[in-house]
């Protein structure tokens, strides 16, 4: 992947995402798997209003060339999804409400949801009698002791689709841009539903 190329799909996504409100007030934050590396989001940045100057390109193991702009503040979790998924050439982190909520009402260490036709909008989700399980991690401001934490799981629990960081947003990753959208679109539609569920039925049902 040439990294013109990620960038101009990532700005498209930006916008995309951010008309859909899941990354108000300058949250979230994207990256691309490139030839060299990857490229991700610069920090602080309205991520629905992209440039081609608001990206940073970065080698296999994090280090960037020298440049004015700083690299988003989660850049080691993008780096730990490209190190533990050889498959993912995406990584989008999106701040929803729907996302934000949820991960914090959920105690446990996952959501795990079934019963949906949506699910198969995830890869590999064949059936609404599957369980589509995304793993919640406790939010941590120190962002390399949150990735190890990602890392450790990924060891025992493979990460297929994403990650929930609780109170925070989600994590998703894809093999291509269609891919990370549709996957992502999917599980905030998901997201919706369950709350949806969870104010009628109760937290226990
Ligand atoms: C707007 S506060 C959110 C940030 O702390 C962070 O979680 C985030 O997603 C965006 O950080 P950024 O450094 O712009 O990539
Ligand atoms: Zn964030």
């Amino acid at each position: 992947m040439y990294n013109n190329t990620a960038i101009s799909e990532l700005i498209e996504a930006g916008k995309w995402i951010s008309q859909r409100g899941w990354v108000p007030a300058t949250g979230g934050n994207f990256s691309a798997r490139t030839n060299t590396g990857f490229v991700v989001t610069a920090s602080g940045f309205d991520k629905g209003q992209l440039g081609s100057h608001t990206f940073i390109e970065l080698d296999h193991v994090g280090n960037r060339s020298a440049s004015a702009a700083k690299p988003s503040a989660e850049t080691e979790l993008h780096l730990c999804m490209y190190k533990l998924i050889p498959a993912a050439n995406y990584v989008l982190h999106t701040h929803s409400v729907a996302a934000t909520v949820l991960s914090r009402v959920i105690k446990g260490h996952s959501l795990d949801l079934h019963g949906y036709e949506m699910q198969k909008s995830l890869t590999g989700i064949t059936s609404h009698l599957d369980t589509l399980s995304i793993p919640i991690f406790d939010n941590d401001q120190d962002i390399d002791r949150l990735s190890l934490l990602v890392s450790d799981h990924h060891l025992h629990t493979p990460i297929e689709h994403g990650v929930l960081i609780r109170g925070h947003g989600l994590y998703v990753v894809g093999r291509t841009i269609g891919e990370v959208r549709r996957q992502l679109e999917g599980l905030e539609f998901l997201f919706a539903c369950e709350i949806e569920r969870l104010k009628l039925v109760g937290l226990e049902s």
